[in-house]
């Protein structure tokens, strides 16, 4: 079984155990389901572009920062001009939680991703009720027709959604109502990185479609190479979460935007 199925089998055990624990009632009657949400399509245009993750390890990489505080992070990548948070709640292969989006949501005031891999319609009420304002959607674990229905059902609820692609065939999973769509250039499979292979597929899509570089950006030359390809939207963990400090790491990388 590949990374990617072992992951999504995990998942549905997970979730079940969830739907045991809390009715979808409870869900909506938390303190965070009833608010206005934050959108990535605006704060894309507007800020750095860049979508700034917290993320404590991976199954390509095992640990990348188990110390860093989620709250002190998440400021440091508002203050310096992040246009979103992807904040990891995978606890198993990610080490990530629900109490790292519920500890931010008051703090900062630009969207914050909740990353992880959804599968079923329980979790998109769970990402409204700890304080998610988009959620991704995994072409590679999902059909078309989920797609579908899961944007419906995100947009009911407030939250855009950022589809995630890596292949051609999986281009058969946009469709119009789809926010922003990111295209992985990391290979969830076997974990390769291309970078040209995404510039590729990006120029399939649509015109006029909001595009995301998402993953394996690891200097500032392969940002500017992307963004030259005409990307709008950048999604960056590891190369600022492997510092001790990610906030100032953050910093530094976008010092040099304005040079
Ligand atoms: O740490 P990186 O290489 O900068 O990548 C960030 C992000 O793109 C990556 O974490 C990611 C992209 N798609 C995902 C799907 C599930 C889990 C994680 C991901």
């Amino acid at each position: 079984m590949n990374i990617l199925d072992q992951i999504v089998a995990r998942k549905k055990e997970e979730i079940s155990v969830s739907k045991s624990q809390k009715s979808l009632e409870s869900l909506k009657n938390s303190v965070f389901f009833d608010r206005r949400t934050f959108s990535l399509k605006e704060t894309l245009i507007q800020k750095s572009g860049i979508i700034a993750e917290f993320k404590r390890k991976s199954p390509s990489k095992g640990i990348i920062n188990d110390q860093s505080d989620v709250l002190e992070v998440a400021k440091s990548y508002e203050k310096f001009g992040a246009s979103g948070i992807s904040v990891l709640t995978d606890s198993d292969f990610f080490g990530g939680n629900f109490e790292d989006i519920l500890k931010i949501k008051n703090e900062i005031q630009i969207p914050i991703l909740r990353k992880d891999f959804m599968i079923d319609e329980f979790q998109f009420y769970e990402a409204k009720s700890i304080g998610a304002d988009v959620v991704l959607l995994i072409a590679a674990c999902l059909s078309p027709m989920q797609v579908k229905e899961f944007t419906e059902l995100s947009h009911d609820l407030g939250l855009e959604v950022l589809l995630e692609i890596h292949t051609e065939e999986e281009l058969n999973h946009f469709n119009k109502n789809i926010d922003l769509v990111g295209i992985n250039n990391r290979n969830l499979k076997d974990f390769k990185v291309d970078l040209q292979h995404s510039v590729d597929l990006k120029n399939l899509l649509p015109a006029g479609t909001l595009s995301v570089a998402e993953s394996g950006i690891y200097s500032f030359e392969d940002f500017k190479f992307l963004k030259n390809k005409g990307f709008d939207g950048f999604l960056m963990g590891e190369y600022f979460m492997k510092n001790e400090n990610p906030g100032e790491a953050f910093e530094t990388f976008v010092s040099n935007l304005i040079m």
